[in-house]
């Protein structure tokens, strides 16, 4: 088997070591391959964000840490070692969704944000009742305690008058304030590890420069690790502190943030970051996009999958075996055959 980066890792200093992780869709037209071998490591109290245009697997990675597949997803193989509190490490790539292993795990020690805050929540229940749930569904608490906490994580996460809104419907809110609500429930239980997917997607720029201060706020009072999966790289250059860049279904390049945006090694992440627009840039000028379309995962392409939309390519090497993931630093790696290569020997 050929190394992967994960392998030196010290396990003290990391939360999760996902390694190798496959995961299929079994579907009607064949299956199809949404992660594809996916490594990567979350550190303690550290902010990793997973970048990737759509359908590169960034979801799908987030639902299998807390095993919510949507059907008919299954991981096929791999790990996702995830060390608790105690220190003690547990394979959720193994656990079955609806066992008690994974019941503990949810909502107590990883808490988990979506993009739409309505998937969260119920539309007939209380928004206090059910910041409450997860608080009593893992500690004996009495009610009065418990409300006296949720009152408290409501006024944390900046929902005014937590005593009034307590009885509040989520229809009676803004997005923004939804989206408080589903934070406050995620970390009422203070978990050690928040999955934040998209959380910010929907929300007015203000409202979304709110979250991402409290969830920074909150992560430094908590010393929280945060996973925060976004396509938005100024999202990425404002909280991450490790990056890990996906596409269809495969991870092409991990680095810490300075040397994801100053010294990209991987064709894919050079070309993600040419996409996006800077304020200084002539507004003339047209907005760079990356050349071609994500595969389709049914049709994916042989060698690299991203060689047909890759500058660096060369015939007889890139669209024949897929690379392999290279350290070029200790925390520096990339999934390219190119790397280190002269560019002038490609097209
Ligand atoms: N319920 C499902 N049934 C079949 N295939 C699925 C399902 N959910 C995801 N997939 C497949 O898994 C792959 C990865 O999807 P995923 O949602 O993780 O991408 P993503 O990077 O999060 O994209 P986006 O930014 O659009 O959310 C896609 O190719 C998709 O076709």
């Amino acid at each position: 088997m050929p190394p992967t980066h994960t392998e030196a890792t010290d396990m003290d200093e990391t939360i999760v070591e996902v390694r190798d992780l496959r995961v299929d869709f079994p579907v009607m037209a064949g299956t199809i391959e949404a992660l594809r071998g996916v490594s990567f490591l979350l550190k303690r109290g550290k902010t990793t964000c997973i970048v990737g245009e759509s359908g590169s697997g960034k979801s799908v990675t987030a639902r299998s840490m807390m095993q919510i597949l949507q059907k008919p997803g299954r991981i096929a193989s791999g790990s996702i070692r995830y060390r608790d509190r105690d220190g003690k490490i547990t394979d959720i790539a193994t656990q079955p969704a609806g066992g008690r292993v994974m019941r503990a795990i949810r909502g107590r020690e990883i808490g988990m944000v979506f993009q739409e805050p309505m998937t969260s929540l119920s539309p007939v229940h209380r928004i206090g009742e059910q910041i409450m749930e997860p608080l009593l569904l893992h500690f004996r608490l009495q009610r009065a305690e418990a409300r006296e906490r949720v009152l408290e994580m409501m006024a944390r996460v900046g929902i005014p008058n937590p005593v009034q809104r307590f009885d509040n419907y989520p229809f009676q809110l803004s997005g923004g304030l939804r989206q408080r609500v589903v934070i406050a429930m995620a970390l009422i239980c203070e978990p050690r590890l928040l999955v934040a997917d998209e959380p910010t997607t929907a929300l007015d720029v203000t409202t979304q420069a709110n979250i991402l201060d409290l969830i920074r706020e909150l992560q430094e009072e908590m010393e929280m690790s945060v996973m925060f999966i976004t396509h938005d790289l100024g999202v990425v250059a404002e909280i991450a502190d490790d990056v890990v860049v996906m596409y269809a279904g495969s991870v092409v390049e991990t680095a810490d943030v300075d040397t994801t945006f100053h010294a990209p090694e991987h064709p894919y992440t050079r070309a993600l970051l040419q996409s996006v627009p800077r304020l200084s840039a002539d507004k003339d000028l047209p907005l760079a996009a990356i050349r071609g379309m994500v595969p389709h995962p049914l049709a994916r392409p042989r060698g690299c999958v991203f060689h047909p939309r890759c500058d660096r390519y060369l015939a007889g090497t890139c669209d024949t075996a897929e690379p392999a993931t290279i350290a070029v630093l200790p925390e520096h790696h990339v999934k390219c055959a190119r790397v280190g290569q002269d560019i002038t020997q490609g097209r």
